[in-house]
């Protein structure tokens, strides 16, 4: 043992007294005469090349830093270098100099050496990797193993760096600089939804990151745009987190309502690493007023909030335009809870080319739920719930919240029930008694009298319903409504299927609303139908205190021009207008539920402090 490292440190004497002392032209001489009697080829890899940064250099780092202990033992280096840095998810691993592993590629061993040398002259250490090879493989190193590298070293950094979060604050100063890491838990295994849309995601990812060669070939720019739209609580966000995991793609949120212009809107495109995930949230509320009031940049008086000043025109070029172009391997990701108010540019294929829709809580959902919060796959009471699931609207969310209340799983299914048969009870009260006429016989009450309702009967008095015009029941009720009257077919209007029902009661209630419109086209009818049954949706199943002005007014100013068309959607127009009125009401109920909770936890507060002085020696 003794004597062989004293042969090894000869070695390296020899090697670097060689160097020391041999002039280089003696040492090319002999390095070259030396060739001619060798089979093996030498190729230097320099850590500059051509007056820049050698990117094979950089390769090499990481490709062989990664092989280094999958080597055997035998071909292995002897010293390995170790450290961690911060864009890497993982210990990272290199040569350390005067170093040598063997790669096989293809059965060919490739013999790598790292060596440094210092350069006094310069005060700068000349970096370099060498690799031998049998002469009858240089084609093969040349075409096939050197670009190999290139490539597992993209894979091995892509895979392993630290998933970046960016935002941006006032749209025109850029992104955040450095970003937060991005801890978010959520994968493609813990998130609840429907097994078959999730493989098919997952299957729309892998192909998006397999195709480079593909978009090349159709002279298509390597991107791809997902819709993701449903309720709130149904899991938008945090799909898009799961992408980002799997994809080990940055995120970078851009809130359009805070980009004051297209050009600010094209500065921060510009400014996105490769490899990202662009999400615009709540696109419907951040572009839809813009665009049909085109030019109209005025704030709104009535809230003083300024409107959003990026155009339609301005984002489809950001999306698909020559902008898109700078970039590779990008993601846009566009959310909203009201698919049907997206400008249907915004949605065509190439544009957006997958709509994902994340519905209520199924019971497919709910299983997989149980699994991530309470380790169950199986349970007595599973039955019980599959049934009441199919009864009520309830969010990922809602039923998440729910299961997290106590890990005992007998215990916390019983909670998720009850608070089911508490949605189910609500949902029947809403669509019949309470409703508008029950806000405003109560709008003269004053706070007190407010204060001395209960949160649950706050909850119900803020359902938006109708008492006398059952196209705004609950959406079950619709579809019952649906199943028992005639359906008004003559005219063969198509809409999409989740609106099917709402239209069937709309026609038998309300008569052909379309029939005067001043377009004669079926398609164009259909579309307009859509439309209303959209915002009847929406109203069925939202509660006052959930709708924005924004919302509200967007809505009336779909229906106005519904009505300019000549669609009988008066009956529409007038809900909406008492919503409006309706809506400080909400509001008050929301401010004193807060007050409510607020106190709770003030008086959760109060008590802490007491308990702890009752130990300490303060006097009082
Ligand atoms: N499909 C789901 N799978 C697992 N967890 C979910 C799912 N949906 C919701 N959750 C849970 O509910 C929380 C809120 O969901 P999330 O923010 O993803 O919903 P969202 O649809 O984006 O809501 P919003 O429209 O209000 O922004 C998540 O942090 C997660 O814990």
């Amino acid at each position: 043992m003794g004597a062989s490292l004293s042969v090894l440190a000869s070695i390296a004497i020899i090697r670097s007294s060689f160097n020391e002392f041999v002039p280089q032209e003696l040492r090319s001489y002999l390095w070259e005469f030396s060739r001619r009697f060798s089979s093996e080829l030498t190729v230097v890899v320099k850590e500059s090349h051509e007056g820049s940064t050698n990117h094979l250099f950089n390769a090499l780092v990481t490709y062989l830093g990664s092989n280094a202990f999958c080597t055997s033992s035998a071909s292995g280096p002897r010293r390995l270098t170790v450290g961690k840095n911060e864009s890497m998810k993982i210990l990272t691993y290199g040569l350390d100099r005067n170093s040598e592993i063997v790669d096989v590629f293809h059965g060919v061993p490739m013999k790598w050496g790292y060596y440094t040398d210092f350069n006094s002259t310069l005060h700068y250490e000349l970096r370099w990797y060498e690799l031998r090879f049998h002469k009858r493989y240089t084609d093969m190193v040349k075409n096939k193993y050197l670009p190999y590298i290139l490539e597992m070293a993209k894979r091995i950094k892509d895979q392993n760096r630290v998933v970046k979060f960016f935002t941006t604050r006032g749209g025109r100063d850029g992104w955040s600089s450095k970003g937060i890491n991005l801890d978010h838990p959520m994968t493609f295994e813990t998130l609840a939804m429907d097994g078959d849309l999730k493989q098919k995601v997952v299957e729309d990812l892998n192909t998006f990151i397999r195709g480079k060669e593909y978009y090349k070939k159709i002279g298509k720019v390597w991107k791809r745009g997902y819709l993701l739209y449903g309720p709130p609580g149904t899991g938008k966000s945090s799909l898009i987190a799961a992408m980002a995991n799997f994809l080990n793609f940055d995120i970078y949120n851009l809130n359009l309502s805070a980009v004051n212009s297209d050009s600010s809107l094209e500065h921060l495109l510009l400014h996105m690493s490769n490899r990202s995930i662009l999400v615009l949230e709540d696109i419907d509320c951040s572009i839809m007023l813009q665009n049909r009031q085109a030019g109209d940049h005025q704030p709104d008086h009535n809230n003083q909030i300024p409107r959003p000043q990026v155009t339609l025109s301005g984002l489809l070029n950001a999306i698909d335009g020559l902008l898109s172009c700078c970039g590779d391997e990008r993601v846009i990701v566009f959310t909203t809870n009201y698919k049907d108010r997206i400008d249907p540019a915004l949605l065509r294929a190439g544009r957006m080319d997958m709509h994902i829709y994340l519905s209520y809580c199924t019971f497919s959902t709910f299983k997989q739920l149980a699994a991530n919060y309470l380790d169950i796959w199986e349970h007595d009471l599973f039955n019980c719930v599959d049934k009441l699931i199919k009864e009520v609207q309830v969010s990922p969310a809602d039923v998440a919240g729910e299961l997290m209340k106590t890990k005992d799983p007998t215990t916390s299914l019983k909670g998720l029930i009850k608070f089911l048969e508490i949605k189910k009870s609500e949902s029947k009260s809403a669509s019949s008694p309470l409703g508008l006429e029950g806000h405003e016989n109560n709008s003269e009450l004053d706070s007190n009298s407010l204060s001395q309702m209960d949160e649950h009967q706050l909850q119900k008095s803020c359902k938006i319903t109708d008492s006398g015009d059952n196209t705004f029941q609950d959406k079950k009720d619709v579809k019952s409504h649906a199943a028992q009257s005639t359906p008004l077919k003559e005219k063969e209007y198509t809409v999409k299927e989740e609106f099917e029902p709402i239209l069937e009661a709309i026609l038998s209630k309300h008569g052909d609303i379309a029939a005067n419109c001043s377009f004669h086209s079926l398609q164009c009818r259909s579309s307009f139908l859509e439309i209303v049954c959209g915002i009847v949706q929406t109203l069925q199943t939202t509660e006052i205190k959930d709708l924005s002005e924004f919302q509200i007014k967007s809505m009336l100013s779909s229906i106005r021009d519904l009505e300019s068309a000549q669609l009988d959607v008066g009956w529409v127009h007038q809900r909406l207008e008492k919503i409006i009125q309706a809506m400080p009401l909400a509001e008050q109920c929301a401010t004193l539920k807060e007050v409510k909770s607020d106190n709770m936890q003030g008086i959760v507060e109060d008590r802490k402090p007491k308990a702890c002085n009752a130990g300490t020696l303060m006097p009082n």
